[in-house]
Parts: C-alpha cells; structure tokens; sequence
C-alpha cells in the first residue's frame, strides 16, 4: 500500500465553525425516526426483497414503533410499484404511520411516483439531485447553475402535480453526495427549493443532509449540519434530517454529533443494512439514548424476534459484535468481567438502585429481551470462579462457598481448555456432581445410627472397595462424631473443616445441599458435597465426598 499520495481530503469544512454543539453533552430527547430500510437497505440487497418480505418487514417497522417509513422508490421496479399499492389499497398503514417515497429529479420519474400514491392519505414526497463536485463534474458535467436547475425543476413539478392531486403530501429535498459538496453551494441549493415550495408552520418542507458517502471525522459533519442550521431559510418551517452511511465506521457518531448540532430527525435501518457499509444503525442510536435514560420511543424490547426476521427476509447476517443486537455483546467469558457482572447483580438485588450501573453491561440485557444466563455469563477456559458459580448458583441453586467457588473453578477451566470449547451449562453441573456430589469410592457411605451421652456416639455402616465394615467414633457434635469415626478407621487425617448447607430450591422436591472442605496433611484442601433429602445426611455424604478425594489421590 504505498500510493497515499492518491488521496486527499474531499470535504468541505464551513466557514468559521462555531461548533456550538460541542458545547453540549447529551441528547435530550428522541429524533423523529425514519426507517429506510425498505428503500436505500433494500437498494443494497443481493436479493432485494419481494412484496411478502417487504411488507412482514413494513410490519415489523410499525410494531416497532416507526411512525415515519421510506417504503422505496416507486418508479424503480413493478415490486417497489405494486408494493406500495398494495399498502394504500389494502389499507395497511396504520394512521399515525407516514410513508415516504423517492424519486429523482426527472419528470417522468416525479409523475410515476406520485401516480403510485394515489389514494395514500398522506406521504412524504423525497426529491434528490446530486450536489457534489465530484459528482457534477464526472457524472452530471453540469455547472452548478444546471445543478441549481434540475432541482427547481423537480421541486417545481412537485408543486403542480401536489396540486392537482389529492393527498396529503409532505415535500422532502436531499442534496444527494452532500458531504463532497461546498458547504455554501450546499445551502445555495437547499435554499433555492425551499424558495420554490415555501415552507409553513402548517406545511413544513424536510432538508435532508445525507452523508451520501461518509468521507471526514463526525465534528466535520457536524460543523456542515450546525452551518446549515443556522443559514438555511425558514429555518422555523424546516425539519432538520439527517442520514449518515458508515464507510468511515462512523455513522452513529456522525447521527449523534449531527443531533446535537440542530439535526431533529434521523433517516437510518435496523442493524445498519444499506449501501457498501450501511445505513446509520437505528438500533444503535436509539437504544444508545436509551442508555442515558432517554426514551427513543422504539420498542426493541424483543430484538431476537426483530433479528429472526431481519435475517430471513434480507438474508443478512447481523455480526455477532454488533452494538445491542449481535449474539456476543453481553456475553463475558473473561473471569475478571464475570466476576463484576455477578458481584454488579448481587448489589442490585441486595441495594434499592434507581439506574443500572451493572459494571460492563452498558443496559439491561433482559430490557431488549435477552437472558443473564446463555446470554451474558458464558464459560470457557478464560473464565473464572465468579462467574461459573454465579451460573451454577442462578441455574441450579447450588451456592458453594468461597474457597469451593474457586477449586471448582479450576477443574471447570481446565476441562475447557483441555477440550478447546465452550462449555454450557449442563457441562459445568455435569463436572460438579463428578468431581463432589456423593463421591462414594473407595467408601460407600451406607447409614449411620448415633447414641447421645456425654458426647455423640456413632456407628456408621459403610462399604470399603465392596467390602462391608462398621466405623465407630465419638465427638462434641453429631458431625464431628462421625468425622472421627473416619479418621480412626482409615487413617486419614485432615484439620480445618470448613461446612455450608442450604436447601437446594430449584428443581423439584426438597432436598438439603452441604458442602464441606477439609485439608488434608500434606496441605491440600479437598471439598465434597452431599444432596438428600434430611440434612445431616446430606452432611454426612458431603463428609464421606471430601474424604474419598483424600483417599482416591493418596491411591
Ligand atoms: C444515494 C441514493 O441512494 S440515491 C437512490 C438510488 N437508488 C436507485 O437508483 C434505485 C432505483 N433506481 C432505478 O431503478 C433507476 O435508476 C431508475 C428507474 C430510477 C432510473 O432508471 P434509468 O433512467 O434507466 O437509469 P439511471 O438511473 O442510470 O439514469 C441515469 C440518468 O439519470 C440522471 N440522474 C440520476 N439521478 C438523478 C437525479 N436525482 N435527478 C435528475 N437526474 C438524475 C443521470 O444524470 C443520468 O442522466 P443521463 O441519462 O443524461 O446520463
Ligand atoms: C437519496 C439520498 C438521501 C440517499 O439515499 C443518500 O444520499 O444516501
């Protein structure tokens, strides 16, 4: 790559940026959002979509909460036609829903749109040219004058045909390739259709800035959106609008910066689909707002259902890094991360939190419908002992203790690693019942019967490699009793007996949980952990469990 020389900055910086909006520090209140998904995503399709998929899209985009929709360009093919007219005349727009329609500056192309909206209770009519240098030297070789031109022209016939037809139309103008354009012949242009259709307060006219190509960092765009704000003509009647690409990767900065800089409404796709790199990401941008406790008035609260049907109908992929709907962007696997996600949801449940402040999850992941466990803790051999018990814990019920958490860990990580993959949930539970649940070899715990004087008395039946013996043993305690019992008849010694119990509350009946830990001579610390239905012997198995790993690594 050795031709730098090639490139040169193609935009135009406006004159004395007073780049006010960077003065400001958030977004206060939700664009109007337009979705044109069924237009510039649809454009950029392999496949572009049939009439089935465009209108179960359409449908999705009102459910959502989409009150504004760019259904296409009508005169481009008989589906984008009959997709429209099968919309108006099967009365599927709901009323507070306006579509919207594009057309270029050519007559033919301007009277077959507007002949595609016959019937349509009201719509925004979307008229663009090209306004670049590049664009009216190499494409149109028009001078700017005959650029200014072929706008007029068009915004003029808009106004002939607006008025011998019915409807209620609402008038849109896009200096197309705006972002390579001189900011000033920008504004010359924007202002000479907005003298042809005289905006109202009743009647406002849609300027929309598009970042055609995205070719400068977002405070360059947002300095030509504030330029624009503040020269455009009956600034009071405009609606502002705005619609980023991505080829920088930066479209939703360039939205947000273009917001704060005057910019009221935002033309943009789910997940971002659209020419070359895409549309601005509506998802983003909205749950993004979302995030500082501002409402977008989108409803993504079940984005898996919209990514289902996103995917089939566009035959896209949404990256699983994609900000909010990608399968990865809650998932941690690093034990670190998990660590304060589980420690973060602890405090919230034992805490009175007003906001999320989860540390890593940006939101909720259970507000756009996606579940703590699959979704958020996910284990494999970067992982570590908070998050796999956390999982165990919130999956099963099991709450080992520290010390536990952290062995446990280890063997969990090491199977990962071992076998080089994920392991689900099912995998970790499998692992804790082989490695501490009931370990009954080389001792077969059997029962126990205990008599009470000064101390405990016990006789524990047990079977030694299948052979049947009785231990004997006496302690303080009942447990304690039986912990000398083995110790006296196996030779095995062990100090620090560390014990936890609960009841086991997920799954079905009642059943006791005790894990214990004990260390053995040599210093190693062994836990094992006894399920049952009474409690002491719950213990009792927990006992036999620790020691039989004492007793299996001695050989
Ligand atoms: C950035 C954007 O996304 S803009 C939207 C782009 N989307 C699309 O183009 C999809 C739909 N388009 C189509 O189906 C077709 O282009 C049609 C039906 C609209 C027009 O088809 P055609 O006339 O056959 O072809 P084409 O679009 O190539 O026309 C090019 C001519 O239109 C002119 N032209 C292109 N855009 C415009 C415009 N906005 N206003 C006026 N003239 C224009 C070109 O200068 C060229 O003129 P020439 O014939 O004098 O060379
Ligand atoms: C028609 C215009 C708004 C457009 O799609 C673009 O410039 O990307």
């Amino acid at each position: 790559m050795n031709n730098v020389e090639k490139y040169a900055r193609g935009y135009f910086m406006p004159p004395k940026p007073s780049m006010k909006w960077a003065q400001k520090e958030y977004i206060t209140e939700a664009p109007t959002w337009c979705s044109v998904d069924l237009r510039d995503g649809n454009q950029a399709l392999v496949v572009p979509m049939n009439l089935e998929e465009k209108l179960e899209y359409f449908q999705m985009l009102v459910k959502i909460g989409f009150k504004e929709i760019e259904v296409g360009f009508p005169a481009a093919s008989e589906t984008e036609f009959t997709f429209l007219r099968t919309l108006i005349e099967q009365n599927l727009i709901p009323d507070d829903v306006t579509i919207q329609v594009l057309t270029q500056s050519r007559e033919h192309i301007i009277r077959k749109t507007f002949e595609s909206l016959k019937g349509a209770k009201s719509a925004v009519v979307h008229l663009y040219n090209s306004t670049s240098v590049a664009q009216r030297e190499q494409v149109f070789k028009k001078s700017k004058e005959e650029i200014v031109a072929i706008a007029i022209a068009g915004a003029k016939l808009f106004n002939e045909i607006a008025a011998e037809t019915e409807g209620n139309f609402k008038f849109q103008y896009s200096p197309e390739s705006f972002t390579g354009t001189e900011i000033e012949f920008a504004l010359e242009i924007c202002n000479a259709v907005l003298n042809v259709w005289q905006p109202t307060p009743n009647n406002k006219v849609i300027i929309n800035l598009p970042a055609t190509v995205s070719m400068s960092m977002p405070h360059v765009y947002a300095s030509q959106i504030e330029y624009m704000s503040e020269h455009l003509n009956y600034r009071d009647n405009v609606i502002l609008s705005l619609h980023p690409h991505n080829d920088r990767g930066s479209g939703v900065a360039d939205a947000e910066l273009g917001i704060l800089a005057g910019g009221q409404r935002i033309e943009g796709t789910l997940f971002g689909n659209g020419e070359r790199t895409g549309n601005v990401d509506i998802v983003t941008l909205a749950l993004n707002l979302y995030s500082h406790g501002v409402d977008p008035h989108l409803d993504f609260s079940n984005i898996t259902e919209i990514i289902e049907m996103y995917e089939r109908v566009t035959r896209m992929r949404v990256n699983e890094r994609q900000p909010y709907g990608g399968k990865l962007v809650f998932a941690a696997f690093s034990g670190s991360h998990q660590d304060a996600i589980a420690k973060g949801m602890k405090w919230r449940e034992d805490n009175d939190c007003q906001h999320w402040t989860v540390p890593y999850l940006l939101i909720d992941p259970k507000d756009i419908g996606r579940e703590y466990e699959g979704d958020v803790i996910r284990i494999n051999s970067q992982s570590g002992k908070g998050g796999i018990g956390y999982l165990l814990e919130q999956k099963y019920g099991l709450d080992l203790p520290p010390r536990m958490r952290e062995s446990f860990g280890y063997a969990v990580k090491n199977v990962s690693d071992r076998e080089q993959k994920e392991l689900q949930p099912e995998e970790i539970y499998d692992i804790f019942v082989r490695e501490y649940v009931n370990i009954a070899a080389p001792v077969q715990f059997l029962n126990y019967r205990f008599t009470e004087h000064d101390d405990f008395q016990t006789v524990v039946k047990v079977k030694v490699n299948g052979e049947a013996r009785e231990f004997t043993g006496a302690g303080n305690g009942r447990l304690d009793a039986i912990s000398s019992a083995i110790q006296n008849e196996l030779g095995i010694r062990y100090s620090n007996l560390l014990y936890k119990e609960h009841a086991l509350t997920v799954g079905s009946g009642s059943q006791a949980v005790s894990y214990i830990g004990v260390t053995a001579e040599d210093g190693t610390e062994h836990w094992g952990c006894g399920i049952d239905v009474d409690i002491m012997t719950s213990s009792v198995k927990a006992l036999f469990s620790a020691v039989n790993k004492i007793a299996s690594q001695r050989g």
